[in-house]
């Protein structure tokens, strides 16, 4: 069972409070905090000496950005999200928030959130945000229903934050920031494609066009999962490659990659939803446990 169903259960028993939970709803808090993490753990891995005020300044600004985004997302979805179990609670299907005012709540988060980075960190980071903002909620959004490549556009601002928190300390994006972006540009394919294989069905409902190929829980779907986790491997070996962290940190990412892909060949023999979920769990253990070591064992 998704995440949001096991929220949604939980709503459905507990009656809704104030309009201000729906408003926090908005925001994907869980999803936005381990994004706000990537972007700080980026900061931390190119910092020389990390600053509380910059530190403040990358927490407040990505996380009212990318609310911003997530908020951005909802709007334009409000018609789709109703017609799907894991979305139809959400606080625009439910009418409990107007479109007019989540579009006026979006934007002062996004504006706020511009001007705590701009005044306190730098121009390019902000910029990267706002960008990431735009191709998250204008571009990668309308393609959700168009095609498939909509997951591969959505990868470029869901990889963009840790070489944000990179180019936030060091004011450069440098081999160092694209390796950042490349592992967690990766890592989304594994982690989201398991999710759409388990709401496959809530996802045609609506006519969201998801999974890779023909869009089928078959065998070429798994392997294709199977292909972009292996890419994790060699990957996460890269920081250690270029001096950027140790090779006890490259081993443990290697070892982490190895441990969530043998998860993917388990939905290749099984082709279940319950092998999905352990990819989708999977996925949620590999990038803190490969960004937290990196950080440990930064050089
Ligand atoms: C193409 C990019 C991505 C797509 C399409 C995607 C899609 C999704 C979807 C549909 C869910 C909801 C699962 C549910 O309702 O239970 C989800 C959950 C989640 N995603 Fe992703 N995601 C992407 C990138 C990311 C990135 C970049 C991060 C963080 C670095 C992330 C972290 C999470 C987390 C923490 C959850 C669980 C949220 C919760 O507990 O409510 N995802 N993702
Ligand atoms: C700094 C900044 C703005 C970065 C953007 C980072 C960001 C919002 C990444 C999320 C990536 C993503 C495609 C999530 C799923 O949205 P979805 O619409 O597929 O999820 P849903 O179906 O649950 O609505």
């Amino acid at each position: 069972m998704l995440v949001a169903e096991v929220q949604e259960k939980e709503q459905l028993i507990t009656p809704r409070k104030s309009r201000a939970k729906d408003f926090y709803d908005l925001l994907k808090v869980r999803l936005t905090m381990v994004v706000v993490f990537s972007g700080i753990f980026g900061y931390l891995l190119g910092t020389k000496e990390a600053s509380a005020i910059e530190l403040i300044a990358l927490t407040i600004g990505s996380f009212l950005i990318t609310g911003s985004a997530n908020t951005i997302n909802q709007i334009l979805e409000k018609e789709y999200d109703k017609m799907m179990k894991r979305t139809m609670n959400r606080p625009l299907p439910l009418g409990i928030i107007t479109r007019k005012e989540a579009a006026i709540y979006a934007i002062v988060l996004a504006v706020v959130g511009g001007a705590v980075m701009f005044t306190f960190l730098n121009t390019f980071s902000t910029l990267l945000s706002l960008l990431s903002l735009v191709l998250y909620a204008f571009v990668y959004t309308p393609l959700k229903r168009i095609t498939p490549l909509s997951v591969l556009v959505g990868a470029f601002p869901g990889g963009f934050p840790p070489m944000i928190g990179w180019v936030a300390a060091t004011g450069f994006v440098g081999i160092e920031g694209l390796i950042l972006f490349a592992i967690q540009f990766m890592w989304q394919f594994p982690h989201f494609w398991a999710i759409a294989w388990v709401a496959d069905k809530d996802y045609k409902k609506a006519g969201f066009k998801m999974l890779p190929f023909n869009g089928d829980k078959d065998v070429n779907t798994a392997i294709q999962i199977s292909i972009y986790t292996m890419f994790l491997l060699p990957m996460g070996f890269l920081p250690t490659q270029f001096g950027i962290t140790g090779y006890i940190s490259g081993i443990i990412a290697a070892l982490a990659g190895a441990g969530f892909l043998f998860q993917t060949f388990g939905l290749i023999k099984e082709k279940t939803d319950k092998a999905a979920l352990k990819i989708m769990f999977s996925s949620f253990i590999y990038l803190p446990i490969v960004q937290i070591v990196y950080l440990i064992d930064k050089i």
